[in-house]
C-alpha cells in the first residue's frame, strides 16, 4: 500500500531543491504518493505518513525556515517517520560529512529522527547568489558535486523502511550522536 510522503526542502540557490526532487522521484518510482515542497510553504504535517526534510548548509547552519519547521512541528513529527539530510560540502571537501548544527541536533533528538545524512552540494557561477557565493564559485570550490546515485540509494532505503512499517510496528531508532572529529569541515567557508 502506498504511503503519503512529504519531501520538504530549504534551499537558497536551488541545489538542495534538486536533491529533494530526486528523492521525491525515487519514492514515487517505489509507488508512494509524494509531495515535494519548499518547507516555507508547509503548514501542517498531519496529511503525511512520513516526512523527509533537507536543508542547505550556510556557515555551518541550516536555513532558518527548516529549523523553524522542525521546532513548530515537534509533536506532529514525533508520530511520523522522519529522515533528515543536509546539502553542503563542495570542492575538495565534497565527501566530508557535516556536523548537524546544535539546534538541529536537539530538535532531531526531540523528534526521534536519526542524524542528518550529508549530500555534497553545488556552487556554480550560473546559480550563485550574493557577493560571497559568486566569489567562492569562481575558485576551487566551484562545481556540481551532487551524487545522484547516492541520493537514489538513500531514497530507496527510505522506501524500504516505510514499507517495513506496514508489516510491523515502527520502533523509534536510538539516538545516535554524530561523531565529532575536531576538524571543522566548514573551514573553507570560515576562512
Ligand atoms: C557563503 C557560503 C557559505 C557556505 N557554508 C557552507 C558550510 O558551512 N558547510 C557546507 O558544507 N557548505 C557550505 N556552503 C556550500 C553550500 O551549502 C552549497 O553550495 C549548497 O549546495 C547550496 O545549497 P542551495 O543551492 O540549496 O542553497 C556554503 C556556500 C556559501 C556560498
Amino acid at each position: 500500500m502506498s504511503k503519503k510522503v512529504l519531501v520538504a526542502y530549504a534551499s537558497k540557490m536551488g541545489a538542495t531543491a534538486g536533491i529533494a526532487e530526486a528523492v521525491g522521484a525515487e519514492l514515487r518510482a517505489h509507488g508512494h504518493d509524494v509531495e515535494v515542497l519548499d518547507v516555507a510553504l508547509v503548514k501542517d504535517v498531519t496529511p503525511y505518513d512520513a516526512v523527509v526534510l533537507g536543508s542547505a548548509i550556510y556557515l555551518r547552519r541550516w536555513r532558518r525556515e527548516a529549523v523553524r519547521f522542525l521546532s513548530h512541528n515537534v509533536e506532529g513529527l514525533r508520530h511520523r517517520q522522519v529522515w533528515l539530510f543536509h546539502s553542503g560540502p563542495v570542492g575538495p571537501d565534497k565527501d566530508q560529512d557535516q556536523v548537524m548544527p546544535p539546534a538541529v541536533r536537539h530538535l532531531a533528538h526531540e523528534i526521534g529522527a536519526t542524524p542528518a545524512v550529508t549530500f555534497a552540494g553545488r556552487l556554480e557561477p550560473a546559480t550563485a547568489t550574493g557577493f560571497l557565493a559568486r566569489r567562492l564559485a569562481s575558485g576551487n570550490l566551484a562545481g556540481d558535486f551532487r551524487d545522484w546515485d547516492r541520493v537514489r540509494r538513500w531514497s530507496a532505503d527510505i522506501s524500504a523502511a516505510i514499507e517495513a512499517t506496514q508489516r510491523s510496528s515502527w520502533h523509534r531508532p536510538p539516538d545516535v550522536a554524530p561523531k565529532r572529529t575536531g576538524k571543522h569541515p566548514a573551514g573553507h567557508f570560515l576562512g
